[in-house]
Parts: C-alpha cells; sequence; structure tokens
C-alpha cells in the first residue's frame, strides 16, 4: 500500500503545488443564524464544502477538513464529513484535523474512526501523552497512514507549554520534533509536525531538531497573519519541499475563492524559487531570517532609509537609520521581538539551557527604555523568559520613592544594557559606571544596527568596538553593516546603485 507520504508526494508534484486547503465550515459561513433545523445546517456546511473543493481543486496538494466544525453541527456532522471526503477525489490525500491524544485503547478507536469511517489519509495528534498515544494511528493496520503531532501550533498560547525550557535547556517543541524523528525512524511510522507559520524561530528549530525529511504543517497564513516569507525560508528543507501551508478562511471567504488558491500556490512557489536563487548566489556568509525581517521591516516604516545622508562626523553614509520612527504598538512590539531573536541568537547572552546569561535588562533614559520594555516582554512572550527590567531618569526625583534608578534591582545581578545604535558610546559608558556604581555587573551590550564603521583613519576601530574594548564586554546588534549589504546583494528591489553605494562606503570605512 503506498505510503501517506508517498500519495502526499506524488500529488504535491503533479499539481506543483505545497497548498493545504482547510475545509472549516464556521457557523457564521454557513448562515448558521437563518438555517433553523440541523438538516439545513448540515446540507449548508456541505453546499459550502463542496464548492471550495471544486473551486481549489487544481491548486490543492491536500485538503484539512477540521473535525471541530462537523462535530458542532449535532448528531448528523459525521455524515456530512463523510460525505464532504467523498467529494475529493482519491489522489487527492486528506488530512483530518483531529488533534486527538488518549491512551492507546483509546487511541486505536479514534483511529478507526478517522481511517474507517472517514477514510482520511492522514490526522494531527497531540503527542503530549507519549508514544502509545500515537502509535495506533500509525503503526501495524495503519502503518500506510500519517499523522502530524502538534509541535509548536500558531496560537499564541502556544507559548505558555510547548515553548517552555526543559532541564537540558532544550525547548519542549524542540522535544516533541526530535521524537518525531526517532519515532519514524524506530517503527517506520509516517510522522509530520505542526508549527505555526506565525513563529519562524520556532519553524527553523523544529526543521533542524526533525531532519530534512520530515514533512512540516505550518498554518495561520492568511487570518491568523503569518508571514509566509519567513515561514518558508525557515521551515523548508534543503530541497525547498516538505511544507505544507493549510489556509482556511483566507480561501473559504475570499470573493473568488479558485482566484485566492490560485494566488496563494503561486505565491508559494515564486518565494520558494527566490529562496533557492538566493541560496546559488550566496557567498557562503549568513543572513538569519529575523535579521531580514528586521530589515524589511524598518525599510517599511521609514527607520532605514537608502539615500545621501551628511553624518556628525562628516561623512556622506547611503543609509540612515532611525529607530525613533518604530511608532506604533504594532512596530514596538515588532521590534521588541526583533531584539529578543538578537539576544536568543547570541552565544554569551545564553546559557546552554535555554535560558539567558543576564538577570536584568537596563534600558538607559531615554530611548533605551522602551527598547527595554518591548524587549523583556518579548522574551517571555516568545521564549517563556522572565528577566527583570530597570531603567533610569536622567534628572533624580526628590519626591515619592525618589532616586534614579527605577523598576528591577541591579545591585549583585548580571546586567544587559541595550540601545538602538552607538554613536560615541557616551550613554553606554555612562550605563557602565552607574551599574559597577552600585554594584552590578555589566555583562553586554544590545543594539539594534552595528554601523561596523571605523571612527577615523587614526583609530581605525568601530564606535562598538572601542566600547567593548574599553568596557570589556560584548556588543550585539541585530544587524551590522555587513549584513545590510548582503541584505541589497539578496533583494534586487532595491537597486543595484543603492548596493553599489553601500558596498563602497563599507570598503571606505567599514571595520
Ligand atoms: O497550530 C495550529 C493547528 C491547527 N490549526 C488549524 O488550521 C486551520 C487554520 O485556519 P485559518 O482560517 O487558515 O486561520 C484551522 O482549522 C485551525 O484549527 C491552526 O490554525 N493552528
Amino acid at each position: 500500500m503506498t505510503s501517506f507520504f508517498a500519495k502526499l508526494e506524488a500529488r504535491v508534484n503533479d499539481v506543483d503545488s505545497l497548498l493545504c486547503v482547510g475545509l472549516d465550515p464556521h457557523s457564521k459561513d454557513i448562515g448558521s443564524d437563518d438555517v433553523k433545523t440541523p438538516e439545513d445546517k448540515c446540507a449548508a456546511a456541505f453546499t459550502f464544502c463542496k464548492t471550495i473543493i471544486d473551486a481549489t481543486l487544481p491548486y490543492a496538494a491536500c485538503y484539512k477538513p477540521n473535525a471541530a466544525f462537523f462535530e458542532a453541527l449535532g448528531s448528523q456532522g459525521e455524515t456530512t464529513l463523510e460525505r464532504v471526503l467523498k467529494e475529493i477525489p482519491s489522489n487527492v490525500p486528506i488530512l483530518l484535523d483531529v488533534k486527538r491524544g488518549d491512551i492507546g485503547s483509546t487511541a486505536t478507536a479514534y483511529a478507526e474512526a478517522c481511517y474507517e469511517h472517514l477514510k482520511a489519509d492522514a490526522v494531527t495528534l497531540s503527542p503530549l501523552m507519549g508514544w502509545d498515544s500515537v502509535a495506533p494511528f500509525v503503526t501495524e493496520s495503519y502503518a500506510h497512514k500519517g499523522a502530524f503531532l502538534l509541535c509548536k501550533t500558531s496560537n499564541p498560547g502556544s507559548n505558555d507549554i510547548l515553548a517552555l525550557n526543559l532541564a537540558n535547556g532544550e525547548k519542549l517543541y524542540e522535544r516533541i520534533a526530535k521524537l518525531a524523528h526517532d519515532w519514524s525512524t524506530s517503527s517506520g511510522a509516517s510522522l509530520g509536525l505542526v508549527v505555526g507559520a506565525t513563529d519562524s524561530v520556532a519553524l527553523a528549530n523544529a526543521r533542524k531538531a526533525a531532519g530534512e525529511k520530515a514533512w512540516i504543517l505550518a498554518p495561520g497564513v492568511g487570518a491568523q497573519g503569518g508571514d509566509l516569507e519567513a515561514a518558508l525560508r525557515a521551515g523548508m528543507n534543503s530541497n525547498g519541499t516538505a511544507m505544507l501551508i493549510p489556509v482556511s478562511r483566507g480561501i473559504s471567504r475570499a470573493e473568488d475563492r479558485a482566484a485566492a488558491a490560485k494566488e496563494l500556490m503561486v505565491k508559494i512557489n515564486e518565494t520558494r524559487k527566490k529562496l533557492k536563487s538566493e541560496e546559488g548566489s550566496s557567498s557562503g556568509d549568513a543572513i538569519q531570517p529575523y535579521q531580514k525581517e528586521f530589515l524589511e521591516f524598518s525599510l517599511s516604516q521609514g527607520v532605514l532609509k537608502f539615500g545621501s545622508f551628511v553624518l556628525k562626523s562628516g561623512r556622506t553614509s547611503p543609509y540612515f537609520f532611525n529607530a525613533g520612527l518604530f511608532a506604533s504598538g504594532a512596530a514596538l512590539d515588532k521590534l521588541g521581538r526583533s531584539y529578543a531573536s538578537a539576544i536568543m541568537a547570541a552565544p554569551q547572552l545564553v546559557d546552554g539551557k535555554g535560558g539567558v546569561a543576564f538577570d536584568v535588562l537596563f534600558g538607559p533614559a531615554y530611548k533605551g527604555i522602551s527598547l527595554g520594555a518591548v524587549t523583556a516582554a518579548a522574551l517571555y512572550r516568545d521564549y517563556g523568559i522572565d528577566v527583570g527590567y530597570a531603567y533610569n531618569r536622567k534628572e533624580a526625583k526628590d519626591h515619592g520613592e525618589g532616586g534614579q534608578l527605577v523598576g528591577a534591582g541591579m545591585t549583585g545581578k548580571r546586567v544587559l544594557v541595550i540601545d538602538d545604535v552607538i554613536t560615541a558610546g557616551t550613554a553606554i559608558r555612562e550605563s557602565h559606571e552607574m551599574l559597577t556604581t552600585i554594584g552590578a555587573k555589566m555583562v553586554g551590550v544590545v543594539i539594534a544596527l552595528d554601523r561596523a564603521e571605523k571612527r577615523s583613519l587614526e583609530d581605525p576601530v568601530s564606535a562598538v568596538q572601542a566600547v567593548e574594548r574599553d568596557l570589556s564586554v560584548s556588543v550585539t546588534s541585530i544587524v551590522n553593516l555587513q549584513q545590510l549589504q548582503l541584505f541589497l546583494e539578496k533583494s534586487p528591489d532595491y537597486g543595484n546603485d543603492v548596493l553599489a553605494t553601500v558596498k563602497e562606503y563599507r570598503s571606505k570605512f567599514g571595520v
């Protein structure tokens, strides 16, 4: 019997598509409020799904009905789902989104329901009860079927449990990804993973842990706001495949569903092609997905601009960065997440056990105050890491609690200082002095952009290098000048002249 992944790969190649079309008859989409009887509701759900299948068949690598919406229809929901699934041609895989997980004997009954009655080819499962809760779906008589294990789901609450750090420093979702690999290898089971397109760091980590062969289902593109390019970049294997992009509402609520599905399929394929060609032209230097996202976002916000700018130093720079223009809630949220990604990617700032190597994030007034706040919040939300947060006032208060320092106590603590850029390094040096005075240890600095240019011909180190040298601390940046050049090399849209001027500037002034 053909295995699930062989069937899926054949279909993916046939239609040249990684699009998985969701069949989710939400009650508001089938007019449940107007429809009176259960029979009418079921008929409406059936028509809803059938019209989606008819419109999207040429573009669908597979279909993913979510059982919840059929169970919500009452006792006839299951029959309706069975009828819907019969509308899907036999060469197109059916991935039933049921998210089951139970003891072995009960799991066996669930498997029978999914495969014998509904004739699904694969299911989604929660793996939290362990291998014996998964095995009944993918071994013995169902060895040809497949299962996608919930690894790092697309919802914000996925950080509450799935991103927890284990005692050995691994994230729980990384352990799940490794287990999927190990269980597949030891039992021959066809196991894939569910990793939300809303978290490209988790996608990259899960891919690394599960290996090249594992298929990843990455929901969250469309209604949940996941970034398609970032997700594909992080989650595909080195052949530019092994990833399914499921979309439900983004298609079902489109005015023209066929056009929406086609557009998504084309966009996915164009992005695959683009990423492949970037790989081919890579000079071996790396730019991480979060760095690329940060640069693209900075450009979109007008924070990063190309042109001709006279700096304080008198140099004419081909680019200018003004972090003060991250000026909305959404922009600050993204900015905090970029800083958090840079911190977690810096070996000197992490403890090797999934945590960080500092206790307090300190933002010097004024710009550092908001940067520290959004980054501390992002570390907590994205990585479950709760560090202290502190800032200073420029003028000491002589009433109330008084003093210049606000927030977490820093005496005896390891402190990471955050800022936007280092120009002369004055704010950082002052912070160092103040932290030393109160008995705190400044263990590093994190900034958004390192211009990485010589201060002068007489002193050919950069402002960042001078801070590192003088204060004996490491400075981590989200991006630096070299990465900006790399980004431009890989993004022809900004034009060859911009790239040429940045290259020239770097060769003249870069460190
Ligand atoms: O992490 C997960 C796991 C499953 N889903 C399911 O996928 C679809 C997404 O629907 P959209 O309308 O495209 O947002 C839905 O059935 C979810 O239950 C998920 O979103 N995230």
